[in-house]
């Protein structure tokens, strides 16, 4: 079976919920329907903006999705601060990012966590995005594919080979390609997707690995999307800046779809 290719927008800390509805709007506007039958797309706001785009895709019966950058491992209690996963489920969230480099990095998430959080996703019926990466140090000692394969027996521990079939999403985002403009090229990230399939076929067997989608991050734009997803186990892109811009996004989505542009 075919993988539908899949673009997530990142928005990262960006947009108030006023921003976040105009921009969600001018994707709905630019991207017409035709193209949702070839690409899935998502865009993943701050909390504060989930509800308000809840309410314009729930009322414009739009075709994108949405979801969350992060959720809580705990499904509620004394966590100040934190999000649950049953809240997100109540605001229609299908997908949660769990293990970007960013929270990896800033709020010092190492892999028990991310894989409780994973866990806290699919008992909630969300999709988790199971970001993983290296840094640049370990790109240069050789050591990204281990990394990587690392990580992601990691993140989804103690999951069953359905739910990793059913609701599982991999993005492949080396820390040195994101933000930077320095993007891998496609063929160093066809590489390490490719090391992350083989991965999950020794775990799960080959139907589950060759169902999951499995996307790359880092300095994604329209202007290389075509070359990421004509690599065989590129199955899409989890793009941060270029997703902030109606425009650009819109394009990009249009070239992961196969085109023609708009
Ligand atoms: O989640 C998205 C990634 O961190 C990539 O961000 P970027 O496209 O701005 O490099």
């Amino acid at each position: 079976m075919a993988r539908k290719t899949f673009v997530a927008g990142n928005w990262k800390m960006n947009l108030n919920h006023l921003e976040a509805i105009a921009l969600v709007q001018k994707i709905a506007f630019s991207l017409p329907e035709k193209y949702y039958a070839k690409v899935d797309v998502a865009v993943l706001p701050p909390f504060t903006d989930i509800r308000s785009i809840q309410t314009l895709v729930d009322g414009d019966k739009l075709l994108l999705t949405y979801g969350a950058q992060d959720l809580s491992a705990h499904d509620s209690g004394a966590y100040t601060g934190e999000v649950s996963g049953p809240m997100l489920a109540k605001l229609g969230c299908t997908y949660v990012t769990v293990g970007h480099s960013e929270r990896r990095e800033y709020h010092g998430e190492n892999d028990e966590l991310v894989n409780r959080k994973v866990r806290a996703a699919i008992k909630h019926g969300l999709s988790p995005i199971l970001c993983v990466g290296e840094r640049l140090e370990v790109r240069e000692a050789g050591g990204h594919v281990e990394h990587g394969c690392q990580q992601l027996i990691a993140g989804l521990k103690g999951l069953k080979a359905e739910q990793v079939k059913e609701k599982v999403v991999v993005a492949y985002e080396p820390v040195w390609a994101i933000g930077t403009g320095r993007v891998a090229t496609a063929a160093d990230a066809e590489e390490v997707c490719k090391a992350l399939r083989e991965t999950l076929a020794d775990k799960y067997g080959g139907e589950v690995a060759e169902a999951v989608r499995i996307l790359y991050g880092g300095s994604v734009k329209s202007n290389n999307i075509g070359e990421l997803v004509a690599c065989d186990n590129i199955d899409g892109a989890l793009v941060g800046g270029a997703s902030l811009q109606a425009d650009e996004f819109t394009k990009l989505c249009a070239l992961a779809a196969g085109g023609p542009l708009p």
